[in-house]
Order: C-alpha cells, then structure tokens, then sequence
C-alpha cells in the first residue's frame, strides 16, 4: 500500500498522523523511506499552498557599486541584500459582502488600511487608514492583474526588521516561539526616521508575493519573476517615477549584479494602464539582469548609520542635471567609476575562485590583512576598487554639486580605512548623509566594533546589527509571528 492509500484507508486527515502513515507503508512496502518522504514534502507544499495562513519576507538593500550608473541600462551594478527584512503575514478570512484586502503594521501608529473592490474593472476604494502609497499601489496593482472571479478578504500584518529605522523610543515585542523580534514605534510610520535600506520597495515586495502566492495558490519559485514585474510596476506608481529599480530586484532575487530594465516597459502602462496592458508586460520576460552575486566567505559588510538620511531625488536630479550639461566630462567620469565598479565586481568573484582553490592559504591572508601588508593580489584589487569607486564619487561630488561624498562622509570613511580589516568603504547608492558601508575582514569586526566605541572619530557612527544576506523573497513558517507580546 502507498502512504496515499495507508491515509485514505484510515482516514487521516491530520498532517502529523498522515506522516506516521508513510512509516507504516514503507515498513509494509519493506521499501526505502524515501519515496514515503516525498510524498510527505509534497503532502507538506500542498498544505502550505492550501493553507488559509502563509508568511513571506524580503531583504533591504545596499548599492556598494553602481550608484547613478544604474539609472542606464549600459551599466551593472552590484546591490547587496540585507539581513533586516520585511514581513508580511497574510490570512484568509471570513467573505464580507464587499471582497477587501486589509493591511496592518503593528509597529507604527494608525498602521491599519482597508481597500474595497469597487467594481466589476477591480479598481479599490481606499475605506479606512491615512495615505500610504506604497501600501494603496501594492494592493491596487495585483488586483488590476489578477481580477479575481471569488470574493475574497485578505488579511496581511506587516512586520519590519529594526535596521530599517531609528531605534528610539521603541519597545522590543517577541513572537511566542521566541522566532522574531521587532521593535514598535508610537509614532505613525510616516514620521519615523529611516535608515534609507529600501523599507518601501521591501513592504511593496512582500504585500505583491503573498496576495499572487495565494490569489494563484502558488509556490514563490513558480511566480518570483511576476512577483518582481508586478512590484517594480507598483513601486514606481507609488513613487510616481522610474528609478533603476535596484532595490526591488534585491528584494525578490537577492544580492546580485543587476542592469536595470528599460524604463519604456512601465512608462507604456502608466501611459495606457489598461488590464490587458498590465498582463501583456507582467506576463513578459523582462530584459534585465539579476545574477546572484555574495561577498566571499570571510569578508562581511560592515554598516554605520549617522541618522542623517539624504534626499535622493534632489541627488539625481543634480547629477542627471549635470550630466546633460556637460556631456563630454560626465561620459568619461561614468566610465571611469564604471570600470572601478567592475574592478570591485572581479576582485570579488577572483577571491571566491581563490577561497575554491585554498580556504586555508585564502583565510591566512584575510587574517593577516592590514593596510600596510596586503598579501593578496586579489584583496590588493578590492582594496584599490573601494578606494577608486570613492575618488570618481567624490570628484561627482565636486562637478555636480551634490552633496553624494560630503566632507562629513569623507572624513569618516577615511577614519574607517585606519581600522583594523577594514578593505574599505562607500557610501552606497546615492550617498549623502544615510548609512555607510564599509567591507570588512569578519574576524576582525569585534575589534572594530570594541575600538570605535573609545575613539572619538565614530562618537556620531551607529553600528548597525545586520550583514548582507544572499537570498530575496522567502516564504517564512507563519508560527514565527504567533503571539507576539512585549
Ligand atoms: N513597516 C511599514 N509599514 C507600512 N509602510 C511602510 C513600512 N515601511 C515602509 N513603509 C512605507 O515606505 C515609506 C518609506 O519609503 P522610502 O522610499 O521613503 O524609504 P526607504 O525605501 O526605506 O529608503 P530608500 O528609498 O532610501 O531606500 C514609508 O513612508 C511608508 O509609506
Ligand atoms: C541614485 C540611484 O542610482 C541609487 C539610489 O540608491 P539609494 O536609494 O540611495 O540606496 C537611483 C536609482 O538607482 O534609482
């Protein structure tokens, strides 16, 4: 008897005693308990994609190499994912007599919404809660794609790590298993100071893979690439202009070299955003690239907040400003930081071959690193693409008047290069005042972190608790987020 035939022959309804049922096939079978096991997997996917319950997550962002460029589709860059996340836990309730969707973010004051399907295009009404773009295109978006035939009323509770905002004035509230943290904010999200880590195109991310995942009851594997269309569609609407997308792309697919997609793809829709428009380039194969690209082992990003934050729009008009008026000098500076960038991208993927070919000789030059004996030819590369990537920066900084490197900035990261396994830094996507990102040998960041606590040059710096994290958009056990309590 298969495991299938053992469940229906006694009636199993439950999971638990529907996996004693592959034991006791097996054992009858005298078979190898592999075969009952798969089927439990996929017993398990099918009770995950019926499940009225699913959790999703997706990472932050860091642009250590591409800032600006990225805005042209001739240019890579290299984003890195972060470690803070943004969650998002959706049930399936009881069908009210209007199909709704509402959103809650527990962390931060009046963080309720409701949208109402109005009519029979899938257009929402807006029912209660204050403006939120990001949340209103998110919802909106996915229910012009998916004109849902069902009544439905979703329920999605939002929950963001705590590198995404100040740490003030919060209190630390822990899910019952102990699984997750967060920190809650009295304050309305709108009035909380960020950390400038891509909270929007994270939130925009997981509230369009868990209503997809579920509207389609599907697995993320099988929907991902819609998944992403779909949110950098409604990321933009939100923002109400195209960026390159970077942070979008890290939130589905991870830390990757990315070249952005050509911005007539969305610009069409907004200029036509008819239903059949929004499935013809959903359904699409975007022309972009996303290829998986993480820091070699050994080697951790390092990340200080000087709760600054910095007005991107203002930074790229300036440059795109700049770049318009002065064609000749701005195309060679963009190739010259384009080729630093690349450096950094080789010197990278040459440490990861070299760790292939001899962890130990690789790690004894890691740990034998400092700015006056560099042994590695390939950490002598990395080193000296950190510190021309920050040269071409700085000289942007100067030609267009943007405040990309400030003094401020520059003084710091100077003080960082002095530190002991530190390769060196940036500050990462547009610049300005948000966070930097320095690249550092991982046995030496305890004693980086103990250093700067007594040095007088980091009284203003905030280390921050994360580290770069390969993967983009998971799907998360939902008992993670039971019971949350102070
Ligand atoms: N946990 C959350 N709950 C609800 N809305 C959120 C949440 N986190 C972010 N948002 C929305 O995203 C907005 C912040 O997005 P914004 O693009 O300004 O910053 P960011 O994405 O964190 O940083 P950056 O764009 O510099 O990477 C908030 O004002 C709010 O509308
Ligand atoms: C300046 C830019 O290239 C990067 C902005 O990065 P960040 O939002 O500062 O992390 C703009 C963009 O890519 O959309």
């Amino acid at each position: 008897m298969t495991a299938a035939e053992v469940s229906q022959a006694l009636n199993l309804t439950d999971l638990k005693d529907r996996s004693w049922s592959i034991v006791a096939s097996s054992a009858i079978k005298g078979e190898g308990l592999t075969e009952g096991l798969d089927w439990l997997m996929d017993v398990i996917k099918d009770e995950q994609l019926m499940s009225t319950v699913r959790a999703f997550s997706a990472p932050g962002k860091a642009l250590i190499a591409g800032g600006y460029l990225v805005l042209d589709p001739a240019y890579n860059a290299y984003v890195t994912a972060l470690s803070c996340r943004m969650h998002a836990v959706i049930e399936s309730r009881e069908v009210p007599a209007k199909s709704k969707i509402t959103i809650d973010s527990p962390q931060f004051g009046k963080g309720h919404w409701v949208y109402e399907m109005k009519d029979e295009e899938f257009r929402v009404e807006q029912v209660e809660g204050d403006l939120n773009p990001f949340v209103g295109a998110a919802v909106e978006t996915i229910l012009k794609y998916v004109e849902p035939r069902e009544s439905f009323n979703y329920h999605i509770t939002i929950y963001s790590d705590a590198g995404y905002h100040t740490q003030q004035d919060t209190r630390a509230v822990k899910s019952g298993n102990g699984a997750k943290q967060f920190l809650y904010h009295l304050e309305p999200i709108g009035q909380v100071a960020k950390t400038g880590l891509g909270s929007s195109a994270g939130l925009v991310s997981v509230i369009t893979g868990s209503l997809l995942s579920v509207f389609k009851k599907s697995s993320l594997d099988e929907i991902k690439d819609k998944i992403h269309n779909l949110a950098q569609i409604s990321h933009c609407y939100a923002q109400k202009k195209v960026g390159s997308g970077f942070d979008v792309a890290a939130a589905i697919y991870g830390s990757i070299i990315y070249r952005r997609f050509h911005a007539s793809v969305i610009d069409e829709y907004f200029q036509n955003p008819k239903q059949e428009k929004l499935q013809e380039i959903v359904n699409n194969q975007w022309d972009f690239k996303h290829v998986r690209c993480a820091l070699p082992p050994g080697i951790k990003l390092l990340m200080g907040d000087i709760s600054g934050g910095s007005e991107t729009p203002k930074l790229v008009s300036k440059v795109l400003k700049w770049k318009n008026e002065d064609p000749n000098t701005s195309k060679l500076l963009y190739e010259n930081l384009n080729s630093a960038n690349m450096s950094l991208v080789n010197a990278l993927d040459q440490l990861h071959k070299e760790y292939e070919e001899n962890e130990s000789n690789y790690r004894d030059n890691l740990n034998k690193f400092s700015t006056d004996s560099i042994i590695s030819s390939n950490l002598q590369s990395l080193v000296n693409s950190l510190h021309d990537i920050r040269q071409y920066l700085k000289k942007l900084t100067n030609l267009t008047g943007a405040d990309i490197e400030p003094e401020l900035q520059t003084i710091l990261l100077d003080a960082c290069f002095t530190l002991p396994g530190c390769l060196g830094g940036v500050v990462p996507g547009a610049g300005g005042f948000d966070a930097i990102s320095l690249l550092v040998v991982e046995s030496k960041v305890d004693q980086i972190l103990n250093q700067t606590m007594s040095d007088s040059r980091f009284s203003n710096v905030s280390w921050l608790n994360l580290h770069e994290e390969a993967e983009g958009i998971l799907e998360e056990n939902p008992a993670d987020y039971k019971d949350l309590s102070a």
